[in-house]
């Protein structure tokens, strides 16, 4: 397996921060997705954002902005679509997705997915801590972009679904914390204390 690309999911609507960009939001020294970027564009070939709306915003960050093809938020499966399309027009045979509400998950993510992927004969892989699955952190082969289409036209939305039927390996991380993600203000108060 070659070297996959990354995407980064924020396509998401952050109704329980009240809407807008989570990512946006400052965090430390930068924002949250900045942190989400220091850690994932040294783990990939190329790295790109999918977003919806307007993507004027991200232009700030120089990457590709990739927004869903399947209308009405249909979750994070229709971002790693949109991800897997795009790899599709890179020659990519895989990405490695991770949430733009996640600054802190492991700077070893994607090689334990790659691992994970190859010791189980699996195309697809996902992250796994004690407390369980982190289905927006995961390895995808860009060769089922047509099927997980038809999947998510037929009303898929829940992603452990569609990759079980696929075969899927886990990749075990020790600490939950690394996947501590903010969904509300109290949380980005939170994430600032883990700093
Ligand atoms: N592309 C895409 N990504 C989504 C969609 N819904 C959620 N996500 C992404 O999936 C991950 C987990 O999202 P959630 O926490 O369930 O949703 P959210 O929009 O971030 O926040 P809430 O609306 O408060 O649930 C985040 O990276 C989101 O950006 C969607 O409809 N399309």
């Amino acid at each position: 397996m070659k070297h996959p690309l990354g995407v980064i999911l924020a396509g998401g609507q952050a109704t329980r921060m009240g809407g807008g960009d989570k990512g946006l939001l400052p965090l430390g020294s930068g924002t949250i997705l900045s942190h989400v970027i220091d850690r994932l564009e040294p783990q990939v070939a190329g790295l790109a954002l999918n977003a919806n709306g307007d993507p004027a915003r991200f232009a700030h960050l120089n990457l590709p902005v990739i927004a869903d093809s399947i209308d009405g938020f249909a979750g994070p499966l229709s971002g790693v679509l949109a991800g897997l399309d795009w790899a599709a027009t890179q020659g990519a045979s895989h990405i490695v997705t991770a949430a733009a509400d996640t600054p802190f998950f492991p700077c070893d993510l994607v090689p334990r997915l790659l691992q994970a992927a190859e010791d189980a004969g699996t195309q697809i892989a996902l992250s796994r801590t004690p407390d369980g699955r982190h289905p927006t952190f995961g390895l995808w082969p860009t060769v089922l972009r047509d099927d997980l289409r038809a999947a998510l036209n037929d009303g898929l939305r829940k992603v452990v679904l569609w990759t079980d039927q696929h075969g899927c390996a886990t990749a075990a991380f020790p600490d939950d914390s690394a996947f501590f993600n903010v969904n509300t203000p109290q949380d980005l108060v939170q994430a600032e204390h883990m700093l």
